[in-house]
């Protein structure tokens, strides 16, 4: 089974090294590139790419974005401006807002079943965005709707391993990272993590700092040229190949850690009133399936410490996602 795969935002930083990741993909038989500048180009580069799928570029001429999402399975979104040092995921808001929006009216209309996994920032406010964009239209599935925060998982497994001095089994290092993507917003259980690791409590808390933070490390090395790409792209590839290899019925026992809205599945909703305050919205522990989320797990046994983490994730992350809801209301569609 092989499923038609679309990144908006194709000629970005991310854009390029995630549609080259997807070009890989044998779960991919075509590959539409979109975005605003350069489209064509990088596409008619990935085509000569000698793996199964057909790649085809759009631009906005033309009904580009309409063509592009036709029939698509799945649509991946890293479309929008990165961070510069100095400033938050949230300082993004005003121009990506819009630009996630006016995506996700596109998708409504052209292709209302599709995966949509949101990349761009802030992930917070933009996936409210995108759910309140489709609740509009009458096509919200909140199944098929993920923020991906793999990359906090990612960076977790490789700071841990190399704290426990084993950077070099760092795929088997396994860490839930829940909450959102932003700061304290980001809350890794340490306490689970496997195989099982006794850090003392100042190490501990350097790694939830190292994970929450990661993301300003690559911000503040790229000096001014943007922020993750490359392990964003690794990231958002290995997020979507779990979503189209269970659609294609390959099931998993291993959960995804994703942005969802918590009424997805009945899981959700217990971890939402166990929650320390409101968050409709959580990355969680999630087993896929031809659908999407099949089953949210329970988040676990976490200790007085990441209770607190997961408190002052709550109380931060009410208020992006206010500020996404909101947008919406207030923009004519
Ligand atoms: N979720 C995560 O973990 C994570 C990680 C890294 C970066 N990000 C976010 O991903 C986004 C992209 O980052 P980047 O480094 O690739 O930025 P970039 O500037 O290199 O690329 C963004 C691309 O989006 C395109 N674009 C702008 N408006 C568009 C529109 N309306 N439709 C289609 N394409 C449009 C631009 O032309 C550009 O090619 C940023 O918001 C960044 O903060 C998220
Ligand atoms: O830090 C950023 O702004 C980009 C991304 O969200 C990340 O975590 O690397």
């Amino acid at each position: 089974m092989s499923f038609k795969a679309v990144v908006v935002g194709a000629a970005g930083g991310i854009g390029q090294p995630l549609s080259l990741l997807l070009k890989q993909s044998t779960l991919v038989k075509e590959l539409a590139l979109y975005d605003v500048v350069n489209a064509p180009g990088v596409a008619a580069d990935i085509s000569h790419i000698n793996t199964p799928s057909i790649v085809k570029g759009y631009l906005p001429k033309d009904d580009g974005l309409q063509h592009a999402l036709k029939d698509a399975d799945i649509v991946v979104i890293p479309a929008g401006v990165p961070r510069k040092p100095g400033m938050t995921r949230d300082d993004l808001f005003n121009i990506n807002a819009s630009i996630v929006r006016d995506i996700s009216v596109g998708i409504a209309a052209h292709a209302p079943k599709a995966f949509v996994l949101v990349i761009s920032n802030p992930v917070n406010s933009t996936v409210p965005i995108v759910a309140e964009v489709l609740k509009k239209k009458g096509v919200f599935d909140p199944k098929r709707l993920f923020g991906v925060t793999t990359l906090d998982v990612v960076r977790a497994s490789t700071f841990v391993s190399e704290a426990a001095g084993k950077p070099t089994e760092s795929l088997e290092y396994r860490i839930p990272v829940v909450g959102g993507h932003s700061g304290e917003t980001i809350v890794p259980i340490l306490s689970q993590t496997q195989p099982s690791s006794n850090f003392d409590q100042s190490t501990l808390e350097g790694l939830v700092k190292r994970i929450q933070f990661g993301g300003d490390e690559v911000v503040k090395a790229k000096d001014g040229a943007g922020s993750a790409t490359l392990s964003m792209a690794f990231a958002g590839a290995r997020f979507a190949t779990a979503v189209l290899e269970a659609a294609s019925g390959k099931s998993s026992q291993q959960p995804e850690y994703t942005y969802v809205h918590l009424s997805a599945d009945a899981g959700g909703k217990e971890i939402e009133s166990s929650l320390p305050g409101k968050a409709e919205y959580f990355s969680v522990p999630v087993l896929l399936g031809k659908n999407g989320v099949e089953k949210i797990l329970p988040i676990g046994n976490t200790t007085d410490y990441e209770k607190k983490l997961l408190e002052t994730a709550v109380s931060q992350l009410n208020g992006n996602i206010s500020k996404g809801v909101s947008f919406v209301e207030s923009s004519k569609l």
